[in-house]
């Protein structure tokens, strides 16, 4: 972000110092939004930085909004301060804005505050905080009012490793700017900051996009182009053929679930391979569906016939499944292979070397360490996925609230839909069909698990907006509408 600040400010006819006020108008509009009762007090702790600059300039903003209580606080721990940090601060001089020193986190005092906007360090942050900005972050930690964080949470590395005892601000929200920090979307930001809004300041677009990264952010633009519409004249031939491998005595209903999915999510036909005890469920439920009965050692006669095999969800560990998984494995065919054959490859490292090419695999935490073992961290466990990926030509999906889909090509597609509204058991089944489904009709593994990620997670997203819990069930319903939606402004 640094390398487009400069770029934008060499490349467009604006100066750092409006750059600057571009960034606190964004902030104090998006804070605004939530924050608009302009009686409460407001302290802004700001570094000798940018990102104190920043403070600065919001401080002047709020006070222009009508916020009667506004309060700067300078963290004067290092003699450096920016360029634009020190315009800023003579603005406020000039203002009546209420400004305090603080040369030593033992004269923070008394703050009386009802919100508080941490601008002390951002992404310029290069190492762990220690000392005197250690001390100071400790108090206001403690103070356990709501903090707004200005681009990033003081101590918040935005990219690589995150440590697992953060000594940061623990924020509410950190309204960051252009493009969300990498870091937001690792579960271990949890402690950092609840939530996060991007807006938009206007940087050069065209030179972001120039930039090379691993990391890549899925878009609702990105489903409009690669969803296709269903044509005139088309049949359930055209939309291909679906074999779901799946459940067991206690574990029907994620057979169920998958098929179900499979069905809404488009493909042409679906067969589930159960067992015979659940073919009055599957026919009751969905009669579309096609059953492949599964009572001892199935072999799959003739796996060419079917555009997608997913196998795995409630399957049940057992020699004869996994003689099944093997057999699939070793005709060399692309397969989705998720929860219980995840749990198999996991015992046998000698199936995943033969991996087919172009399968995808969908593991959430634990079975991703069952299977490449135990990791200390999210950025790790993605570096190994990533390695996985380019190595057997696989998409790896390492599930969580946003997916990492780790594609051949050595890159990282981070999904942003989903909520913890959909943390219930079955949804892992509903992505399973969806990307049968997907793939069945012959969207690319790469495509098929972009898409699939994004729409089981707007699905969801949309029947959270008024509920405390979706089911999978219901995620599953509502995919074909926001696929309609989807690739009807295509
Ligand atoms: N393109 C952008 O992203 C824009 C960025 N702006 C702001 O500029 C910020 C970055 O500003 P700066 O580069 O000046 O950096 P910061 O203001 O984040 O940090 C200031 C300095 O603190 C020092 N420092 C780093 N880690 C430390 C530690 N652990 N303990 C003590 N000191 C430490 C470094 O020398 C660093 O340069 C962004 O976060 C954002 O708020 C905006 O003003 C405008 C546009």
């Amino acid at each position: 972000m640094r390398n487009v600040d400069e770029f934008t400010i060499t490349h467009q006819p604006i100066a750092s110092i409006d750059l600057m006020e571009k960034a606190a108008r964004a902030f104090v509009k998006c804070f605004l939004k939530t924050e608009f009762n302009a009686h409460k007090r407001v302290a802004i702790f700001c570094g000798k930085g940018n990102n104190g600059g920043d403070g600065l300039a919001i401080a002047h903003l709020l006070l222009h909004n009508g916020y009667e209580h506004v309060k700067v606080y300078i963290v004067n721990f290092s003699a450096r301060q920016s360029d634009d940090f020190a315009i800023n601060l003579q603005r406020i001089d000039e203002s009546r804005c209420k400004k305090v020193i603080i040369n030593h986190p033992s004269e923070l005092k008394n703050v009386k505050a009802d919100l508080i906007i941490d601008a002390i360090l951002g992404s310029g942050l290069n190492k762990p905080l220690a000392g005197d900005y250690a001390e100071l972050v400790k108090i206001i930690n403690k103070l356990q009012k709501r903090v707004y964080a200005v681009d990033v949470p003081t101590g918040f590395f935005s990219e690589g490793e995150l440590s697992a005892d953060y000594n940061g601000i623990k924020a509410y929200k950190t309204i960051c700017f252009q493009r969300p920090k990498i870091n937001f979307f690792f579960p271990e930001s949890a402690v950092a900051t609840e939530h996060h809004e991007v807006v938009d300041i206007q940087l050069e677009e065209a030179f972001i996009e120039s930039l090379s990264t691993d990391f890549y952010l899925t878009e609702r633009t990105d489903m409009v182009r690669l969803i296709k519409n269903r044509k005139p004249f088309s049949h359930k031939g055209t939309y291909g053929h679906a074999l779901l491998i799946a459940g067991n005595i206690d574990t029907m209903g994620a057979a169920l679930l998958s098929a179900k999915a499979c069905l809404y999510a488009g493909a042409g036909l679906t067969t589930a391979c159960i067992p015979a005890t659940g073919l009055t469920a599957l026919n009751t439920l969905l009669p579309e569906v096609m059953a492949l009965p599964r009572d001892e050692y199935t072999r799959i006669e003739n796996p060419a016939k079917y555009k997608a095999i997913a196998i795995g969800p409630g399957l049940g560990i057992n020699s004869d499944n996994e003689k099944l998984l093997e057999s699939l494995i070793l005709a060399a065919r692309p397969l989705v292979i998720d929860a219980d054959a995840l749990n198999i490859l996991g015992e046998r490292p000698d199936l995943l070397d033969i991996l087919p090419a172009g399968s995808i695999l969908t593991p959430h935490v634990k079975e991703f360490d069952r299977i490449f073992g135990a990791h200390e961290s999210w950025w790790a466990r993605v570096q190994t996925a990533i390695i996985w990926a380019r190595k057997k030509q696989v998409v790896i999906i390492l599930k969580n609230q946003f997916s990492f889909v780790c594609v051949p090509n050595g890159k990282v597609l981070i999904n942003p839909t989903g909520n913890p509204a959909m943390a219930q058991g079955g949804m892992g089944d509903v992505l399973t069909g969806i990307l049968s489904a997907l793939l069945a009709q012959g969207y690319s593994a790469t495509d098929s698990a972009k898409i699939g990620c994004y729409i089981h997670g707007l699905a969801g997203d949309y029947l959270a907006s008024e509920r405390h819990v979706v089911t999978a069930s219901e995620v599953a319903e509502r995919i074909p509408f926001e696929m309609h939606l989807l690739s009807a402004t295509n």
